[in-house]
């Protein structure tokens, strides 16, 4: 007993170097990414927004304290109210309008990944849910931290994808992949071994379906 956070990361340590340092986050850092793969991923991004959403409002669903409730609201809102306009403005920026997205077909890997985490969400309780939205909450700002550590990295306008990088690594994000962290830390320090084994097969699978989402990027699979 006694978990944390990183026991996770430890646990599935292959599948999360491959997520954290895939090709696709490679070629981003080093502005080398084709724009089409980029416009792809931005796009299916959207739906993957979307669906984030909804995992929001099943964690609202999924609350028994009122502290748990009112996290997952502002997760809810921030996601609906900021977030979701953010990432429809940054596609127009690449050409993709908002017609665009809503025509959009969903591409395999966003349905997998999507579906499976409002799935894990719906059979499992509140934690299940935040352990399969770890490798989101979390990867993301790892991955700008890896990026910035990283001597091939590119910054500033020389890379047409640094403000990909500039929202990732802001104050902001990394204070909620923090305070996501903290909450994990607290709830797996209570969990026995089995209850540990069983998230882990949940962050792994969930770090497996990032991975196939940066593949399908990168290889524009539909
Ligand atoms: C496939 C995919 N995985 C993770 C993220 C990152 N992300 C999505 S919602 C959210 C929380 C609110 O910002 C974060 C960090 C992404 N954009 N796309």
């Amino acid at each position: 007993m006694g978990y944390c956070f990183t026991d996770l990361t430890r646990a599935c340590a292959d599948e999360w170097s491959a997520y954290i340092e895939h090709d696709f986050v490679r070629q981003l850092g080093q502005a080398t990414l084709a724009d089409t793969a980029f416009r792809h991923y931005l796009a299916q991004d959207y739906l993957f927004l979307i669906h984030f959403a909804r995992a929001q409002a099943l964690a609202i669903y999924k609350s028994r304290s009122l502290a748990d409730l009112r996290q997952a609201h502002e997760g809810l809102k921030t996601i609906v109210d900021i977030e979701l306009g953010l990432h429809v403005a940054y596609c127009r920026e690449w050409g993709i309008n908002e017609g665009d997205l809503a025509r959009l077909p969903e591409a395999r890997a966003t349905l997998a990944y999507t579906r499976y985490v409002l799935d894990t969400g719906s059979r499992g309780d509140l934690l299940d849910l935040h352990v399969a939205l770890a490798p989101c909450l979390i990867g993301y700002g790892e991955i700008a931290n890896w990026l910035n550590a990283q001597p091939f990295t590119l910054r500033g306008a020389t890379n047409p994808f640094d403000a990909w990088i500039a929202m990732y690594e802001s104050d902001e994000f990394q204070g909620a992949m923090t305070r996501e962290r903290d909450w994990l830390d607290a709830r797996l320090s209570e969990v026995t071994p089995q209850r540990f084994s069983e998230l882990v097969v949940i962050f792994r699978d969930a770090t497996r379906l990032e991975i196939d989402f940066w593949q399908m990027g990168l290889d524009q699979q539909d």
